[in-house]
C-alpha cells in the first residue's frame, strides 16, 4: 500500500432528528448543540485520519431526513462510499425506517452490488434513559440484513462517535482489499491456461 492520502466519502441517512449531523459536528469540530436546527439539503465536512496505517482524508456527507427535503439529498448519493445508516435508540420509528434508507440509497446511489456494499448502522443517543430500541434487536437487524457492523452513539456525550467513523473507513478499506485480490486472481489468470481462481468477485 502507498503512503498516500485517501479520500473517502461516506453519507449519514436516517429520519430526521435521530442526530446525523450532531455525530458529524462532534466528530469534526468537537461540539454539541443541544438545540440543533434540520438540516435542509445536504452538507458535508472533511475530517483526516489514521486508520491501521492508512491516510485517509474523510469527506463526511450530512443529509436532511425529513421527507419534504429527499429531492434535495438524492442527487448526493452517487460516489459514496460508505453509507452510515442511522436511527436513534429512542425512537422506534426510525428503526423501523431502516430498511428503507437502505433501499433509498441503493437505487439513488446506483450500487451495482448491494450485498456488498459498505454499510455500517448507528445507533445514537444512548445516553437517553428511556430506549425504544434494544441493542439486541438492533444486531439482530444488522446480522439480517446483511452482517452490518453495529455501534451505539452518543453525540452528546462523545461516546463511539470517532469509534462509528472509523468503523465505516475500515469497512471501505476491506472491500477495496477484497477487490485488489480479486484483481490480481484475474490478472494471474491471463496467464494461465486454466480458469479457476475467476470465481473470486
Ligand atoms: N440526548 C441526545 N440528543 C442528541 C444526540 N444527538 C443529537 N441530539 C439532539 O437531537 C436533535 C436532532 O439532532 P440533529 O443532529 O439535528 O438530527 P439530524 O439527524 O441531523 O436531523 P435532520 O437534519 O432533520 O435530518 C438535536 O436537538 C440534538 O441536540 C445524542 O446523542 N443525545
Ligand atoms: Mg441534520
Amino acid at each position: 500500500m502507498s503512503g498516500k492520502s485517501l479520500l473517502l466519502k461516506v453519507i449519514l441517512l436516517g429520519d430526521g432528528g435521530v442526530g446525523k449531523s450532531s455525530l458529524m459536528n462532534r466528530y469534526v469540530t468537537n461540539k454539541f448543540d443541544s438545540q440543533a436546527f434540520h438540516t435542509i439539503g445536504v452538507e458535508f465536512l472533511n475530517r483526516d485520519l489514521e486508520v491501521d496505517g492508512r491516510f485517509v482524508t474523510l469527506q463526511i456527507w450530512d443529509t436532511a431526513g425529513q421527507e419534504r427535503f429527499k429531492s434535495l439529498r438524492t442527487p448526493f448519493y452517487r460516489g459514496a462510499d460508505c453509507c452510515l445508516l442511522t436511527f436513534s435508540v429512542d425512537d422506534r420509528q426510525s428503526f423501523e425506517n431502516l430498511s428503507n434508507w437502505q433501499k433509498e440509497f441503493v437505487y439513488y446511489a446506483d450500487v451495482k452490488d448491494p450485498e456488498r456494499f459498505p454499510f455500517v448502522v448507528l445507533g445514537n443517543k444512548i445516553d437517553k434513559l428511556e430506549r425504544q430500541v434494544s441493542t439486541e434487536e438492533a444486531q439482530a437487524w444488522c446480522m439480517e440484513n446483511g452482517n452490518y457492523p453495529y455501534l451505539e452513539t452518543s453525540a452528546k456525550d462523545d461516546t463511539n462517535v470517532a469509534v462509528a467513523f472509523e468503523e465505516a473507513v475500515r469497512q471501505v478499506l476491506a472491500v477495496e482489499e477484497q477487490l485488489e485480490h480479486c484483481m490480481l486472481g484475474h490478472t494471474i489468470d491471463l496467464h494461465s491456461s486454466s480458469k479457476s481462481g475467476s470465481s473470486c468477485c
